[in-house]
């Protein structure tokens, strides 16, 4: 059978470390619960001494939710232990993390000491910590530049003093997985009393190699990964949770299992991307937009034959409704019947010999190509009658007062004007368009970009809509980003299948 791998996230600490993520005691509540129903094993919620708000939120996240371990983390000082534990008082189950470096470079050059005295800082912080709380997990920072044979004595002796897990962070993202998981048979091998502990992985992305890194620390005996949604963290960031849980369950050869309730991945960490103002760069393993969209022919071909020709995931799996075709100037023959299939054009031969010739000269100028470019294809007079156009758009917003938009559309060939509040222009434009359509739809997504970094710049919007349970992408370029945003919006309108618009 299977041994069980623990997750720990750290989302809510080393993932709050990121410059401009940092959440207040609700929002890390709305996380932790998130996390909670994902299924992850410990939840490390904050480094309490760090301020009174860090301290509350790791108390209060104590109370909200009840499943998995809550751990909070300290330095080797007596008063973050102290902290850490009053921060925990209403865990159903609380750990302290506590550690120190143990690299030369942080004993001489951080810490100002020896190894001698570091080693009996970190046993003395261990005994300190296990007279307040029962579970006691030990850092050995920078163990990936730390010199072996001391390594392997830091974790016998944090062991003795009562450590039940400890910690082997790459923190500065250094070692190769070679090397990454020779630390952690070394300690297999090497510690006396290693059977008296679960070994951890902690590594950082700096080279790319955080996942990686993890896996081989696991595949050489370590049974906690510590990991944040998104991969996000200090720098370049921590090993991705969803990486790591899908690593494993395409692996049947890794011999661990999780308890991560894959199909909530997905939600998850569009929760804590919205939350923390992090974008997630579309082509980002398992939670990208792009992860399970093909757009070049030869892949699309192939997934339409079969899906697992090019995909190693089902993406229902990670809570994703279903892989996307994209037609560009790089797809083919088998996309374009496929998309134009599903608008009730069933064309086959010359006949579709004949739109993919026109398709390709639309598709080197455009993009993206859409409904509203496939219906133009099909022949013009379908264009009017089953696309929203956007006619005008006017607005205004003043400081701490909102804005205010109005907005005609022609839809179906009607046109149509509508007025609008909101807390801005952009939401103005949003909701006068919303008052339009007939239907619901749910803006799921809202991503904008500057291209350069002037102030006359494009910018670039996407927007994900989401209707009857399915996604559209509306994508918009221009140098107004209340237009820009407008465009988008109806781009995405105007992938909609013609009765839900
Ligand atoms: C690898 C990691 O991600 S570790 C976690 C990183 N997260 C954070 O640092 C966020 C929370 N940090 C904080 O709020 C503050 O840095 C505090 C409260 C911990 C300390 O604040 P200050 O007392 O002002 O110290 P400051 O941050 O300037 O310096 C850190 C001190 O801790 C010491 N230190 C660093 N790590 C450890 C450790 N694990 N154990 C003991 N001492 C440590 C440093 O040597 C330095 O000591 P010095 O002032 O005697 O030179
Ligand atoms: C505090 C420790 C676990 C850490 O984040 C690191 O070493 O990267
Ligand atoms: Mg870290």
């Amino acid at each position: 059978m299977a041994d069980k791998l623990w997750i720990f996230d750290t989302t809510l600490r080393d993932g709050e470390q990121v410059p401009g993520c940092q959440l207040n005691t609700d929002e890390k509540i709305t996380v932790a619960r998130a996390l909670e129903a994902l299924g992850v094993d410990i939840l490390e919620a904050g480094f309490p001494i760090s301020s009174p708000g860090d301290f509350n939120s790791v108390m209060e996240i104590s109370k909200a939710v009840s499943n998995p371990i809550i751990c909070a983390l300290s330095r080797a000082v007596e008063k973050d232990i102290q902290v850490a534990a009053d921060s925990l008082k209403y865990a159903k189950r609380g750990r302290i993390h506590t550690g120190i470096g143990v690299s030369g470079y942080h004993i001489q050059h951080k810490l100002r000491s020896t190894p001698e005295a570091v080693m009996e800082r970190a046993v003395k912080a261990v005994k300190f910590a296990r007279n307040l709380v029962e579970e006691v997990e030990f850092y050995a920072e920078d163990a990936g530049r730390a010199e072996p044979g001391y390594l392997v004595q830091m974790v016998e002796a944090v062991i003795a003093a009562g450590a039940r897990v400890v910690n082997i962070p790459d923190t500065t993202g250094y070692c190769l997985p070679e090397q990454y998981g020779a630390i952690i048979r070394l300690l297999k091998e090497n510690v006396s009393n290693i059977d008296r502990a679960i070994i951890a992985t902690h590594c950082h992305n700096d080279l790319g190699l955080a996942t990686a890194n993890t896996l081989a620390g696991v595949m050489n005996g370590a049974r906690q990964v510590e990991v944040t949604m998104n991969g996000i963290g200090e720098r370049a960031g921590n090993t991705s949770l969803e990486e790591v849980v899908m690593a494993i369950k395409s692996h049947k050869e890794i011999p661990v299992a999780t308890g991560i309730v894959t199909q909530r991945i997905y939600e998850t960490s569009r929760i804590i991307s919205k939350l923390m103002n992090m974008p997630i760069q579309p082509n980002k393993a398992i939670v990208g937009r792009n992860a399970f969209a093909h757009s070049s022919g030869i892949h699309q071909d192939g997934v339409l034959k079969n899906r697992e020709n090019y995909e190693i995931i089902d993406p229902k799996e990670v809570g994703v409704e279903e892989s996307s075709i994209v037609l560009t100037a790089r797809s083919g023959r088998a996309a374009l019947k496929h998309h134009l299939s599903l608008l009730g054009f069933p064309l086959e031969g010359s006949e579709l010999d004949e739109v993919y010739e026109r398709f390709l000269v639309l598709a080197d100028s455009k993009r993206d190509i859409g409904r509203k470019e496939l219906l133009s294809l099909m022949g013009e007079h379908m264009d009017h009658a089953a696309l929203v156009h956007l006619d005008d758009v006017a607005y205004q917003g003043k400081q701490g007062q909102g804005g205010s938009a109005s907005v005609t559309l022609s839809l179906g060939g009607e046109q149509k004007s509508s007025t609008a509040t909101g807390n801005g222009p952009v939401d103005a434009v949003i909701r006068s368009i919303k008052q339009l359509i007939p239907h619901q739809v749910i803006l799921d997504e809202f991503l904008i970009q500057a291209m350069t970094k002037g102030s006359d710049d494009t910018c670039k919007v996407h927007m994900r809509l989401m209707s009857q349970g399915k996604p559209y992408h509306g994508f918009a370029s221009e140098t107004d980003i209340v237009l820009a945003s407008a465009k988008a919006f109806v781009d995405a309108l105007n992938k909609m299948p013609v009765k839900q618009k």
